[in-house]
């Protein structure tokens, strides 16, 4: 039975999901302090989150179960990624449930700001009739700036164009041909704080992000323009920004964010008549709270059944045609990691992966991860690593990952070849998935083998001669180890040879010292998948 916890209000409706699972149990705890988050994390798999709980290194390190945890929205600024790395824990979002929500609050705030709606309700239901303070613009005409142009930007241009507004927008990964397709011409952040008559921002905060809109900006600004951020705070230099607005640079500004959340009751911005703020309600329309929650639902569920999930924020994403060309390859690549992994011996320097076949023409970074994963579990523990920390692990242990594509696959439709390099020796393994039999090791350091990669397996370098293989069986058979498959490869006859044998039960260590007594043996090792 898989434990979530849900620690802020998320919609009921689109966590059903959650609760109608036989193998979920779900407690929903809100307004919990870090204390008591730290102390009853521990007992949870997954936690479910919007924006209020920080989930810090402290909780990542107390959820000592924690596997997934999942932020109904976008921004990801309350999880510590870093540390949800660390120690695996997938971190998923949402980003496409509250696009069109946050998209038609920044309207509703370019159209407030535009028309003093926020103001001139305040006088009115104050019992003043004031009809010649706000005087306001029409959008029609008028050139709207968009920094930031991917979901929400790109739903607010489109919206802008309807309004009659001419469109400028930047951002680095849009094309040429999307933004002629959307009606944006694109151009330079100096370019639309110099010609704009309105802007809004729509990127994430980042060190690049931090402040691009600053005293700078504002010094070469298009006078009277209108500011909108519903994206986050700190995009914008709030301090230089009220500068901007007494200065006469900027005529009004709508914020939904801020630097720090809540503001302090002197923020500057919640006295200065000409600006209108909302407590950062972008996403909270009942739509998007039920999209987010479904979304963020069904991913978890994916993260905790080990099935195929494509929203994690701290792994590249797999687009859904990828991950299921490369979905049955995971097993084999892990395996093939954890064959090496444990037969290796000296410290690990190098990876490579070489993939040929069919898997030669795929973006395999995916299937990379399960390989590094399985090589690191031996020495690491299963607890310790997964495909969201295992690169991370290799890297931080300066172990290089080589990887290599190549189109010869010696006659299979597709072969997965592991190499380790490590102080001491390299070794092979070489692995296909067949039809009707999947996963099968094929070649071990260049010998031919046919073996399946799972339950205990015996990897046995001897010389071949004849009766080794009759003593070996005697050998286990008198100490109750049951052999279930022997294959057999050598190179030449009479030179070194390999076996590989499936037993039952795992070979206690005496038995094989005793194996190792045998003059043609040359190395033993038990293997467990
Ligand atoms: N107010 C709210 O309640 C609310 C709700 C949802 C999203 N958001 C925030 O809105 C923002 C946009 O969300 P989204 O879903 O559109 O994200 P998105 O990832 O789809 O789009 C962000 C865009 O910003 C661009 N970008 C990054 N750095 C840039 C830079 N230096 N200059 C110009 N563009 C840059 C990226 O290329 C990307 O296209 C995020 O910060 C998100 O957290 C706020
Ligand atoms: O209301 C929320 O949960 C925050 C929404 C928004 O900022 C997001 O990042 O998705």
């Amino acid at each position: 039975m898989f434990k979530v916890l849900v620690s802020d209000p998320i919609s009921d409706m689109g966590i059903q999901k959650l609760y109608d699972a036989a193998d979920v149990q779900v407690d929903k705890k809100t307004g919990l302090s870090e204390d008591e988050l730290a102390a009853i994390i521990g007992e949870y798999d997954a936690l479910l989150v919007r924006s209020q709980t920080r989930v810090t290194r402290r909780i990542m390190e107390a959820g000592t179960r924690l596997k997934v945890v999942g932020r109904a929205g976008v921004g990801v600024d309350n999880i510590d990624l870093t540390a949800a790395t660390d120690r695996g824990i997938v971190v998923i979002n949402a980003p496409d449930g509250n696009t069109i929500t946050t998209c038609e609050h920044t309207f509703a705030m370019m159209m407030a700001l535009a028309r003093h709606i926020p103001q001139a309700y305040a006088k009115t239901i104050s019992g003043v009739w004031d009809r010649k303070s706000f005087l306001g613009v029409e959008l029609r005409g008028k050139t709207l700036g968009v920094v930031g142009l991917g979901r929400i930007g790109s739903e607010v241009a489109k919206r802008a164009k309807a309004f009659g507004m001419n469109i400028l927008g930047y951002d680095p990964f849009m094309s040429e041909e999307r933004a002629e397709k959307l009606g944006i011409k694109l151009a330079s952040v100096d370019e639309i704080v110099r010609t704009a008559d309105f802007m809004t921002v729509h990127t994430p905060l980042t060190p690049e992000t931090r402040h691009m809109i600053g005293r700078k900006q504002f010094e070469v600004m298009k006078k009277g323009m209108r500011i909108i951020n519903c994206a986050r705070g700190g995009i914008i230099d709030e301090l230089a920004l009220v500068e901007a607005i007494d200065q006469g640079i900027v005529a009004g500004a709508a914020f939904d964010v801020f630097e720090e959340e809540p503001p302090k009751p002197d923020h500057p911005f919640l006295h200065h008549p000409k600006i209108i703020v909302t407590p950062h309600l972008g996403a909270s329309t009942v739509e998007a709270q039920e999209n987010v929650a479904i979304d963020v639902s069904e991913e978890v569920l994916h993260v905790l059944r080990d099935e195929p999930f494509k929203n994690a924020v701290n792994m590249p994403p797999v687009p859904p045609d990828v991950a299921k060309k490369l979905q049955p390859y995971f097993g084999l690549g892990e395996a093939l990691g954890r064959f090496l992994g444990q037969i290796v011996t000296g410290a690990v320097g190098e990876i490579i992966v070489n993939y040929s076949g069919e898997l030669a023409d795929v973006d395999t970074q995916p299937l990379t991860r399960y390989l590094v994963k399985g090589v690191l579990t031996n020495h690491l523990g299963v607890e310790a690593v997964n495909i969201v920390n295992a690169m991370h692990l290799a890297k931080q242990r300066d172990v290089n990952i080589i990887v290599q594509k190549s189109t010869a696959s010696k006659g299979f439709t597709n072969l997965v070849r592991l190499t380790l390099k490590t102080n001491k020796e390299e070794r092979t393994v070489a692995g296909t998935l067949l039809s009707g039999y999947g996963a099968r090791i094929v070649e071990i350091d260049g010998y031919s083998i046919d073996a399946s990669p799972e339950g205990i397996l015996l990897l046995v370098s001897h010389n071949d001669r004849p009766g080794i293989i009759g003593r070996m069986g005697t050998l286990l058979g008198s100490n109750n180890v049951n052999i279930a498959t022997m294959q057999v490869g050598r190179k030449s006859i009479g030179g070194s040879a390999i076996m590989v044998l499936t037993v039952d039960n795992h070979v206690p260590k005496e038995v094989i010292d005793q194996l190792l007594q045998q003059p043609e043996i040359n190395s033993v090792h038990e293997i467990n998948f």
